[in-house]
């Protein structure tokens, strides 16, 4: 398959690339993406590993097969966590899977890392995934950082069968998927609000509690 085969692709995740620096979600070359380009068998763009990924050149991505072989020629690598991804387009029909490390994500791992989750309701950003009742719960699933990828990818795709979902890796990061980029991002987004305003809230009672 030659890169004019998935220009498409490589714009798109591109753009969310730029966006999440822009964000700076990317802290000390942390992080990985990933974009499907064909289905059964499952291939996909994913970023090339251990590079800075706020800036943008012709090897930001690499295509890779369902088992995350790389499909052409090359010198680089694909992400470490790359079976993580192939997992999320193997065992469902997501389009694109988000990994990012925050202080945030990584604060709220480590609260609920015992209790294995976190949930949110009464929240209104929980509509980003589609909980629109007045009583919805969102419920975010936080597994072990297993060192060994294929273990830590055997213990994610328990909750990776949903074409969107996302998972907090303890101390780690998060990785999230949607139908396409634009619903990644979207929940990605919509999660990191939510850790943000959990640890705010958190410890301004604890503020608070001392006054
Ligand atoms: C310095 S970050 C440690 C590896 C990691 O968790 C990550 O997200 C980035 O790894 P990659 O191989 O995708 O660059
Ligand atoms: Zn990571």
């Amino acid at each position: 398959m030659g890169k004019n085969e998935y220009k498409a692709e490589w714009e798109e995740l591109a753009q969310v690339k730029k966006e999440l620096a822009e964000r700076d979600w990317f802290m000390g070359t942390s992080g990985n993406l990933a974009i499907r380009v064909s289905s059964s068998p499952a291939s996909f763009l994913v970023t090339a590993s251990g590079k800075d990924k706020r800036k943008q050149t012709d090897e930001d991505f690499l295509l890779v097969d369902e088992n995350g072989e790389a499909m052409e020629e090359t010198n680089l690598r694909p992400s470490a966590e790359t079976l993580l991804h192939s997992r999320v387009f193997r065992n469902s029909q997501a389009g694109c899977s988000l990994h990012v490390h925050t202080v945030p994500n990584n604060v709220v791992s480590e609260l609920y890392g015992d209790r294995g989750e976190i949930t949110f309701r009464n929240q209104e950003l929980i509509k980003a995934f589609d909980k629109w009742e007045e009583d919805a719960s969102l419920i975010i699933p936080i597994i072990h950082n297993h060192a060994h990828i294929p273990r830590l990818t055997e213990e994610f795709s328990v909750y990776a069968t949903e074409e969107k979902g996302a998972v907090l890796i303890r101390n780690h990061g998060i990785t999230v998927w949607g139908r396409n980029a634009f619903e990644a991002k979207k929940l990605l987004e919509a999660c990191e609000f939510l850790f943000q305003y959990h640890i705010s809230l958190l410890s301004l009672k604890n503020i608070s509690q001392t006054i």
